[in-house]
């Protein structure tokens, strides 16, 4: 049986607290169908040891991750340290350095569930998106000069590769033509008059030789609202980096919580560790008193698990998710009155019941 070394980043606010609680379910899904075993080195990284060392993580930190099996990490983000200097600090230069340049997102609604949007069943909203997660619109280019002064100059500069462009694409076509399903291309070339074409270009070359897949483009604005009106359309929808985090946060709402999503940050080549963490982050308004969903992250250790080659335990802990919010066990943020740790109780009280003793 193998032992898989996964590198865990709890990070900050209620990663503290779904980080250890996801954990539970993952190793009992190791035990449990006999497949595999996971070994854990926790990194401190986070707000807090900004604090105390002036970084987020260590100068040698990606050093220290390379050898892991896979990354599993929680939040990233705390006041009072700015937003932009922990993601840049922490989240970022892992997805980046670690060339994950495919970040999976899930977009299901479970049984269990009821979705803010009316008339949708469970099985009716099921759809991927696929986000750009190494350059675009987060390419750290720019500056600011003058600061503070009425003549203050900004610069954000969006950087799009054609390599990068065409090898997300890439993989949410053939994710697409895997289940011979559409691939829905979000963009903006109307107004973002350079990268946006651009994009329109690279999908429509590397659409050529996907025939079998239906495609389809969008403006982002009209995308956000089809979202919302007809969900039950999309099959894949691939996008830049920061149409598909805006996307993501609106799939979460649309699936009933930001609090179940989860997320796969891929380096498909395996030249480096894969980083699973959920879509949400840090919750500061409920963290430490017990309130967190911890579904989107026990869903994200089954993407893991998945990435790890192991399918079919994977898909019995999203069985084991359903069946424990069937029941009723919901957070508050889903209408219920349970906490993280009798979530994810029942989360693991519903997996032994998937794996009957020998
Ligand atoms: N990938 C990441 O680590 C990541 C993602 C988003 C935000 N952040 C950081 O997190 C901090 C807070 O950001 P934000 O408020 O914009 O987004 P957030 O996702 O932390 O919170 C948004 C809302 O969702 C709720 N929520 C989030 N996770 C939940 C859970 N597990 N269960 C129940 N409710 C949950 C929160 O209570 C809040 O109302 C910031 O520092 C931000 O930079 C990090
Ligand atoms: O990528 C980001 O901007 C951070 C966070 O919002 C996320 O979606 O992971
Ligand atoms: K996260
Ligand atoms: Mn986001």
């Amino acid at each position: 049986m193998k032992t898989f070394n996964i590198a865990v980043i709890p990070g900050d606010g209620v990663g503290q607290e779904t980080v250890p609680a996801a954990w539970r379910v993952l190793e009992l899904a190791g035990q449990l169908s006999n497949a595999f075993a996971v070994r854990s080195h926790v990194f401190d990284w986070s707000c807090a040891y900004f604090q105390r060392h002036g970084h987020m993580m260590p100068e040698n930190g990606l050093d220290l991750l390379k050898p892991f099996d896979a990354i599993f990490l929680g939040a990233v983000g705390f006041p009072p340290v700015p937003d932009h200097v922990s993601l840049w600090g922490l989240l970022l230069p892992i997805r980046r350095g670690f060339d994950q340049y495919i970040n999976l997102r899930p977009i299901k609604l479970l049984r269990g569930i009821t979705s803010p949007l009316c008339g949708y069943h469970p099985g009716d909203i099921d759809f991927v998106v696929i986000r750009e997660n190494t350059e675009g619109e987060y390419s750290n280019s720019g500056g600011r000069l003058r600061v503070g002064t009425p003549q203050e100059v900004v610069v954000q500069n969006s950087v799009f590769t054609r390599f990068g462009t065409e090898r997300v694409i890439r993989y949410a076509f053939n994710l697409a033509r895997a289940s011979r399903q559409s691939l829905t291309s979000a963009t903006k070339s109307n107004g973002i008059n350079f990268s946006m074409p651009f994009w329109d270009e690279v999908f429509q070359e590397v659409g050529e030789e996907y025939p079998d897949v239906k495609q389809v483009l969008y403006h982002i604005d009209a995308l956000a609202a089809y979202f919302v009106t007809r969900p039950q359309t999309f099959d894949v929808v691939v996008g830049s980096n920061l149409f598909g985090d805006i996307l993501t946060d609106l799939g979460a709402a649309i699936q009933g919580s930001i609090g179940i999503a989860a997320s796969a940050n891929i380096n498909p080549e395996g030249q480096y560790p894969s980083m699973f963490e959920p879509v949400h982050g840090s919750a500061p308004d409920i963290a430490g008193k017990g309130l967190a969903n911890p579904i989107g992250q026990i869903w994200t250790a089954k993407l893991m698990v998945d990435h790890l080659g192991f399918p079919d335990v994977g898909a019995n802990i999203l069985e084991a998710i359903e069946r424990a919010l069937e029941k009723g066990h919901k957070t508050p943020d889903l209408g219920g009155t349970d906490s993280t740790q009798s979530v994810t109780e029942a989360v693991m009280t519903e997996l032994r019941h998937l794996y009957p003793p020998l």
